[in-house]
């Protein structure tokens, strides 16, 4: 059973070929980093997934899909409080002229718990720090009950003990079999907490769990580095 099946994916955007080929699975209980220089389609991919963006070719085939947007493109000085924000998160389920249910409410409770902010449920959302939005975005995606959770560059902006406490919150949801596909530019974060590491640009260029990706090559050619660049040093795999 996989969480994400992507097969021989093909995207142009505006005459443009943006990803070519690409095969991808996530299997339950797998937390996975997508990485790859700006422009190399990581966003395109996880929009496809999500279904936005029409495919020349291939297929997604995804279960239930969370999405945690970047930080910034949310709407933090709307004047609402912490548990309406991850309430919200279900709003195609509840469907825009129904009353939340019960279950809703369970539901958004249970997803506050999951990221330690049950605490702060009646807080306006204007008054939280970084961290503590990057977690009430977790538990809005979580809010929907999905089996795969995709994230766009959770750790940017954030502080030291806010990365270790959101890491830890991924790490439990993989262990209670969430599939988990991250986008990120930190890459020794990366290298340090996924297990499986997915090389991208424009096509899959490696993917493997860490201690697997440990040739200087597929890193060198993702990114277009040379051998003595501290992007390589960062993934510690110095020359
Ligand atoms: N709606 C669009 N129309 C046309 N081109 C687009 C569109 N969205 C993205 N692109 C192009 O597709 C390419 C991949 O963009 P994408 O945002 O997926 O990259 P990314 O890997 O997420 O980059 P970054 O790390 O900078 O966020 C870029 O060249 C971008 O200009």
């Amino acid at each position: 059973m996989t969480a994400l099946q992507i097969a021989d994916l093909n995207v142009r955007l505006a005459g443009r070929q943006i990803l070519t080929d690409v095969n991808l699975e996530a299997r339950p209980g797998e937390l996975i980093g997508l990485l790859g220089p700006n422009g190399a389609g990581k966003t395109t991919l996880m929009r496809s997934i999500l279904g936005l963006i029409p495919r020349t070719k291939g297929s997604i085939k995804a279960a239930s899909v969370g999405y945690v947007p970047q930080r910034h493109e949310f709407a933090w000085d709307y004047p609402i409080d912490v548990r309406h924000t991850v309430l919200n998160g279900r709003a195609g389920s509840i469907g825009p002229f129904r009353r939340s249910r019960r279950a809703d409410f369970a539901a958004t409770a249970h997803a506050l718990k999951r990221v330690n902010l049950q605490h702060l449920a009646d807080r306006p959302i204007g008054q939280l720090s970084g961290g503590q939005r990057q977690r009430v975005l977790v538990a809005r995606a979580l809010a929907v009950e999905p089996t795969l959770l995709l994230l766009d560059e959770p750790f940017t902006g954030m502080d030291f003990p806010s990365i270790e406490a959101l890491v830890e919150i991924l790490r439990s949801l993989a262990a209670d079999g969430m599939s988990i596909l991250m986008v990120t530019h930190d890459l020794a974060q990366a290298v340090d907490v996924c297990d499986r590491l997915v090389l991208l640009n424009g096509r899959v260029v490696a993917d493997g769990a860490p201690g697997e990706l440990r040739s200087p090559e597929p890193w060198m050619e993702t990114f277009d580095v040379h051998p003595d660049s501290p992007l390589l040093r960062g993934v510690g795999l110095a020359q």
